[in-house]
């Protein structure tokens, strides 16, 4: 590992452990185990654990959300859209935070930002709903001014401002994202709101987004699942091997 930045101020990490499920989904196993997933992130320093508990189950099931919430002693973050179904879902977890995102069944991933400015009166209820209930609500938007200051109007706690765009974009188009970033982080601020930023955020872009100081915590997923198969990946062909040829290992760290 090399040094630390000097410039950072200390930043949380938010362990999005969807793909852990992603993976499992894909062969219909047991394995791999979001909530040993998560159990491994608080063991690591991760600051809590989001799960999008998306409407067509591609990843994260139900089980795997009140699992996580009654055996992994880390902050929840629900993400989720703004349904009936999702409602009732998060009144009975009672995470933490829930933070509401728009969906689109055929995305391969969240495409862009709620769009709060269009449903105002309907939000306003919504986290109104989840708020009387103890649950801080972060409204996952772009980091666009006008979706900031709704976000206020709706009664939302957090933002967290969606870099998917920053991190799909190259050279002065990256550069101009993080401005506009940074300018959204400056403005939430401003009207009181705690700050939060995610999406596409991996370890070659991650740095310009910690130090924005108004940012309190990052949410990462799909960087860190990839990053840990392919550094864990010697270690589970040397298991393997050594099985195969009469050792006695013990296979249950992994779960399978
Ligand atoms: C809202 C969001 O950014 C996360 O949910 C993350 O992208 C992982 O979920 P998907 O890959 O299913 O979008
Ligand atoms: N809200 C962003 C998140 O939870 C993780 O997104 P990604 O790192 O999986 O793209």
């Amino acid at each position: 590992m090399s040094q630390p930045h000097t410039e950072h101020h200390v930043i949380e990490l938010g362990v999005n452990v969807d793909h852990i499920a992603t993976l499992r989904q894909a062969r219909g196993t047991t394995y791999p185990c979001p909530v040993q997933a998560a159990d491994i992130a608080r063991q690591a320093g991760a600051d809590g654990v989001t799960v999008h508990l998306r409407e067509d189950r591609r990843h994260i099931q139900d089980q795997d959300v009140y699992r996580i919430r009654r055996e992994v002693a880390l902050p929840m973050n629900l993400e989720m859209a703004t349904t009936k179904e999702m409602l009732e879902i998060a009144l009975q977890v009672l995470p933490k935070e829930c933070c509401l995102v728009p969906e689109k069944r055929s995305e391969l991933t969240t495409e862009g930002g709620l769009d709060v400015l269009s449903q105002v009166a309907a939000l306003t209820d919504y986290v109104g709903e989840l708020s009387a209930a103890g649950i801080m609500v972060s409204l996952f938007i772009d980091p666009e001014p006008a979706q900031i200051e709704a976000s206020k109007h709706v009664g939302a706690a957090i933002v967290e401002l969606h870099t998917g765009q920053y991190a799909d974009a190259q050279g002065d188009g990256a550069a101009a994202e993080l401005i506009r970033i940074r300018d959204a982080a400056k403005i939430a601020h401003a009207l009181g709101m705690q700050v939060n930023a995610g999406h596409g955020l991996h370890y070659q872009n991650v740095v310009p987004i910690a130090q924005i100081p108004e940012v309190v915590c990052l949410n990462i997923g799909h960087a860190i699942v990839s990053r840990a198969a392919i550094t864990g990946f010697y270690e589970a062909v040397f298991a393997m091997k050594q099985i195969m040829n009469g050792a006695r290992l013990d296979g249950e760290g992994a779960g399978l």
